[in-house]
């Protein structure tokens, strides 16, 4: 199977400092992976690069089938194009329902002209209450976003990612600040949204990790340091010294 995005020897310089260095990563269609790494690794710079807010100085990035070259786009064609990024703070429209946040990131989907004047109709409807169900927000349609848990928020932005039906989503750092209630819900959120589309999740917490049971990248100084299960990762020497090494 060809991979969904593959980066091929990218190399980034920040004045002077090279903070991804020859970085060569890929990963299947319906994958899900978790990418850790000591602080300053290289992995928000990472998704600023296959998201387009970051250039790379060489190397390449392709993405998709036919593979597009997603170093000739801008940011906003990346996410038109079905690549989807969740920060690590939930930025929902906090003065609006959970039903109109999912509605307008269904109309996002639409163009500029369709999306005027637009009022969800009876399929659109059905799709946000099926898009609430997934993200465990059925009972909370009519709530005011800003009313919710932080975790029901990060759910919330998941749900209009998903609304905009992406084939790579990129999640950083999920769990911070969830309760542990909250982590095995968005756990297995993440595993379920895996099994339709590319998953890649950023995260510290090696607990949360554990629990995604996913094919691990451990970056480090910009590049892989080591690929494989988490317990293999994690047995792994040089893994060892860059964590306790800090
Ligand atoms: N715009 C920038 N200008 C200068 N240096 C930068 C810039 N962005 C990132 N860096 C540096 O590049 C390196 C990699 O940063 P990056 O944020 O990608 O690491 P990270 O793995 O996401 O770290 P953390 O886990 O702390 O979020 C760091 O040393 C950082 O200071």
């Amino acid at each position: 199977m060809s991979a969904l995005l593959e980066v091929l020897g990218v190399s980034v310089t920040f004045d002077g400092f090279r903070a991804i260095n020859d970085l060569s990563f890929s990963i299947q269609p319906a994958e899900l992976r978790a990418i850790i790494g000591p602080n300053g690794a290289g992995k928000t710079t990472f998704m600023d690069i296959v998201t387009g807010k970051t250039r790379p100085d060489s190397g390449r990035v392709q993405f998709g089938t036919p593979p597009v070259d997603l170093l000739r786009l801008r940011e906003s064609d990346i996410a038109k194009i079905g690549i989807g990024r969740k920060f690590q703070r939930p930025t929902v429209f906090e003065a609006q329902t959970v039903f109109d946040n999912l509605s307008m990131a269904l109309k996002n989907e639409r163009s500029p002209f369709a999306a005027l004047g637009y009022k969800a109709d009876r399929r659109d409807i059905g799709r946000i209450e099926e898009i609430a169900a997934e993200i465990g927000l059925a009972d909370h349609l009519r709530r005011l976003s800003g009313e919710l848990s932080h975790g029901q928020k990060q759910w919330l932005e998941i749900g209009m990612l998903l609304a905009q039906d992406p084939q790579l989503l990129l999640v950083d750092e999920p769990a911070a600040g969830m309760t542990l209630g909250e982590r095995e819900h968005t756990t297995d959120l993440l595993v379920r949204t895996a099994k339709t589309r590319a998953v890649i999740v950023v995260e510290h917490d090696m607990e949360f990790v554990r629990r995604l049971a996913c094919p691990v990248t451990v970056l480090h100084e910009g590049s892989v340091l080591a690929e494989g299960s988490l317990s293999h990762v994690t047995a792994n020497p040089d893994v060892i010294e860059v964590y306790l090494g800090r």
